[in-house]
């Protein structure tokens, strides 16, 4: 049977993170920069003579049945089912989890993101791009964001994007050790709502000004973050050392820019050893953009 082999789901960083405001359904409206980092998971898929989907790697934490991996195959089976009235294949799905759960990198939203693009293609379902980014929102409002697979700036609750060129540079990122649940910071009665929306004509001028967006913006759930969660709080205060360190998404991974690769591992080599720590490289397009 026919397998696609170590496909990577990169890991995104919030550049910068604004909360403009609060829907009606209480989810909040957003303007960010997602950008794609050369660090993440890797998964690997074999097709079955069945019809069964299958994980057939332990993932701590995550039964099968609630893996957004599952999930997200599980509904390209039944849109499949619906378009043409055969199911498709089973498959069996491995992966190589290295992104951090609860970490801000959009782990779990890029795996399924992935999924459903290695899928999409070795069922050769013929979903588009924009078909692809609508069947998975309701798993995760980072997942249109992957399938859109270019570094981006988006507004509403992620889901309208414009491509942004990436600033060329590396990244050094620490794992505070907690996980931080999106939903427990969303809800603080602490957490600002009200930062006036950039115009985008006004940030499209800063980016032709600028290298790259370092320093640029802010990450509203930041404060609320680090209040709850003090190693967070901990490991900003740390890397600001060496420039401007801030956290991504909702926590609670802290990263910072830094110039070359050589900047990179000299931070490295003086993180303390309670933390794990690595470095990535920014990335334009997603790894496997192509395969739609
Ligand atoms: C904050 C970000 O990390 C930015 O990249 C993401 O938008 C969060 O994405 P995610 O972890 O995939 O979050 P989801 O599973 O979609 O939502 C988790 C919870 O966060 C809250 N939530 C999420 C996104 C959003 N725009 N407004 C919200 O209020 C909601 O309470 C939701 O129930
Ligand atoms: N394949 C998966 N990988 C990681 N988490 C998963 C997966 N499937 C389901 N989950 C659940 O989703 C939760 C959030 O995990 P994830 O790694 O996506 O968070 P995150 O990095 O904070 O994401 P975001 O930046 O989108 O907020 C986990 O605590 C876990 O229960």
């Amino acid at each position: 049977m026919q397998s696609l082999n170590n496909c990577p789901a990169p890991a995104k960083l919030n550049l910068f993170l604004h909360v403009n405001g609060r829907r009606a359904d209480g989810y909040h409206l957003l303007q960010t920069v997602f950008q794609l980092i050369d660090h993440g998971d890797t998964l690997h898929y074999a097709l079955r003579d069945d019809h069964v989907i299958h994980r057939v790697t332990d993932v701590a934490g995550v039964p099968e049945q609630q893996d957004l991996i599952i999930r997200a195959a599980l509904l390209l089976q039944a849109e499949v089912l619906r378009r043409t009235g055969a199911l498709p294949p089973g498959v069996d799905i491995a992966i190589d989890k290295r992104l951090p759960m609860g970490g801000g990198l959009g782990g779990g939203s890029s795996d399924a993101a992935t999924t459903l693009m290695a899928l999409n293609h070795l069922w050769q379902a013929g979903l588009t791009r924009e078909e692809l980014m609508a069947l998975g929102l309701p798993l995760g409002a980072d997942i249109p964001f992957f399938i859109f697979g270019q570094t981006a700036f988006a507004e509403g609750v992620g889901e309208a994007m414009q491509p942004v060129r990436a600033p060329d540079c590396w990244y050094v990122v620490i794992e505070p050790g907690v996980e931080v649940p999106t939903a427990k910071i969303f809800c603080s009665e602490h957490l600002t709502r009200d930062t006036p929306p950039i115009i985008i004509t006004d940030f499209s001028s800063y980016l032709e000004k600028q290298t790259g967006l370092k320093g640029y913006g802010k990450n509203d759930l930041q404060q609320v973050a680090t209040q709850l969660f003090p190693p967070v709080a901990e490991a900003i205060e740390w890397l600001a050392a060496y420039g401007d360190a801030r956290m991504t998404g909702s926590g609670a991974c802290v990263f910072c820019a830094v110039g070359s690769e050589v900047e990179a591992d000299a931070v490295l080599r003086n993180v303390p050893a309670k933390w794990v720590a690595w470095k990535a490289k920014a990335l334009d397009k997603h790894p496997i953009a192509s395969l739609l």
